[in-house]
């Protein structure tokens, strides 16, 4: 697995605070001393291993665990979120035309597993957006057509010949592959760099080109130089995505990782080992959930997303506040629990009269109805009138009668939520919903 070390060395500071019966700031310092020893000893920049600790170790004092959960659940989830964060959050998209021949340009300086990826990459898209070409344009390793030939085998044409300039050799490829209609086309650059100051040939092939991608790939063995890499190409080309390579039993794999994500390079996919297949798409969440050891984690954190947002909510409807968006979420926490009719049945005296008539199709399009407004018209429904009703239709793909239904039953659950705004009240209306304490 990537990064064994650092994950197993996590996971001991997870599960020696989840065998803990009191989270206090002796527990909450042992946990921030084993997350930062285990960070460390991955590479990971001690600029950033300081700022994180210090993140956790706040968060994990000051906040509080919601409803139904504990201090030790809440550390272990704030964990999950701040190594997301460090590693950039979300996964970043490969963009794609259906109706055209992609041109993805590979960069990297030598040895970085550039001509390895191509391969790579091209084995990955073909697998699941059809035709694929490789354009070998690495005229100072001629080899490398023969390289990557043997890595993809037989069913993905790799396109080259003999000239000393890769751009001629890039031009006539893509034309090749535009005629034969083929869905994807990366390039193999030649990438001859002794430091990444220069950095010429790739800018001069990029603007005779103009692919629609660029990808830099970043050896993982380098650890934290991996962000002046990235730095010193971004600052050259436009780089829309960065593959870390050899991230397979590398030590200072937490390091070139976290330092792409701090230069601010979304990365695209990791390498992890020689072979064709050995290529990753890169998930923050996904990605730290496994180092800790598992769906079990990202399960934990958002179960207790969820809990804080009904906390919230809660907390605003106690108070008689009410707007679009706490009803979209009212709809959403609702839809999750059961019926709709939930709240207002559990009201004494407005079961049955008030009932918010809606199936959970419905259900979905009155959060698509809801997301279609803007934050003011959500923060102050009043806004909603006449032809706004008609856009709002129109850009949730509904009818102007449903928007009206929508917002209809909107104002009754507010008005209803208003009548009842002393706290008493309201506390146990949520008690017998089953939210809240
Ligand atoms: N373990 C491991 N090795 C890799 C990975 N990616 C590439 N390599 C190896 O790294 C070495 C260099 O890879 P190449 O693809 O030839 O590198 P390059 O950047 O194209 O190098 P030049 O063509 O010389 O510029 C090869 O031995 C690859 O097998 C990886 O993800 N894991």
């Amino acid at each position: 697995m990537v990064l064994e070390k650092l994950g197993s060395s996590l996971r001991n500071a997870v599960s020696k605070i989840m065998g803990k019966s009191v989270i206090d700031e002796a527990a909450v310092n042992e946990f921030v001393r084993e997350v930062q020893r285990s960070l460390i000893e991955a590479d990971v920049d001690v600029k950033l291993v300081l700022e994180i600790s210090r993140r956790i170790k706040e968060r994990a004092l000051k906040e509080s665990p919601p409803p139904g959960f504990s201090r030790r659940d809440l550390a272990v989830k704030i964990l999950y979120e701040e190594l997301t964060n460090l590693l950039g959050r979300k996964p970043a998209e490969i963009p794609m035309e259906s109706k055209k021949t992609n041109v993805i340009m590979m960069v990297g300086i030598e040895g970085s597993g550039k001509t390895t990826t191509v391969a790579k990459l091209a084995f990955w898209l073909s697998k699941r957006f059809g035709k694929v070409g490789i354009i070998s344009a690495d005229v100072m390793r001629p080899a490398s057509k023969l390289q990557i030939e043997q890595l993809v085998g037989p069913d993905i044409p790799v396109f080259s010949k003999e000239s000393k300039d890769p751009v001629e050799i890039m031009r006539e490829g893509i034309e090749f592959f535009k005629r034969e209609r083929y869905n994807f086309v990366i390039i193999d650059t030649a990438g001859r760099h002794k430091d990444e100051s220069s950095l010429m040939s790739e800018l001069d092939a990029y603007r005779e080109i103009g692919p629609d991608l660029v990808i830099l790939t970043i050896d993982g063995t380098i650890g934290q130089a991996a962000y002046a890499q990235a730095r010193a190409f971004a600052e050259k080309v436009p780089v829309g995505g960065v593959i870390v390579t050899k991230l397979d039993g590398a030590a200072k794999g937490g390091g070139a990782l976290s330092a792409v994500a701090a230069s601010g390079a979304p990365i695209l996919f990791i390498g992890t080992g020689e072979r064709v297949d050995d290529l990753e798409r890169f998930d923050p969440e996904r990605f730290v959930s496994r180092l800790l050891g598992g769906g079990d984690i990202i399960e934990l954190a958002m179960r207790i997303e969820e809990a804080f947002k009904e906390s919230r909510l809660m907390e605003r409807m106690s108070k008689g506040k009410f707007d679009l968006e706490d009803f979209r979420e009212y709809i959403q926490q609702l839809g999750k629990a059961g019926p709709m009719e939930k709240l207002l049945e559990m009201v004494p005296g407005i079961g049955g009269r008030v009932q918010l008539d809606v199936n959970s199709g419905e259900m979905d399009r009155w959060i698509a109805i809801i997301n279609s407004m803007t934050p003011e018209e959500r923060r102050d429904p009043s806004l909603i009138r006449g032809s706004r009703i008609e856009r709002i239709a129109r850009g949730s793909g509904v009818t102007a009668k449903e928007v009206r239904k929508l917002l209809k039953s909107y104002h009754q659950a507010k008005k209803l939520i208003e009548s009842m705004s002393s706290e008493s009240k309201a506390r146990r209306l949520f008690r017998r919903m089953g939210i809240g304490g």
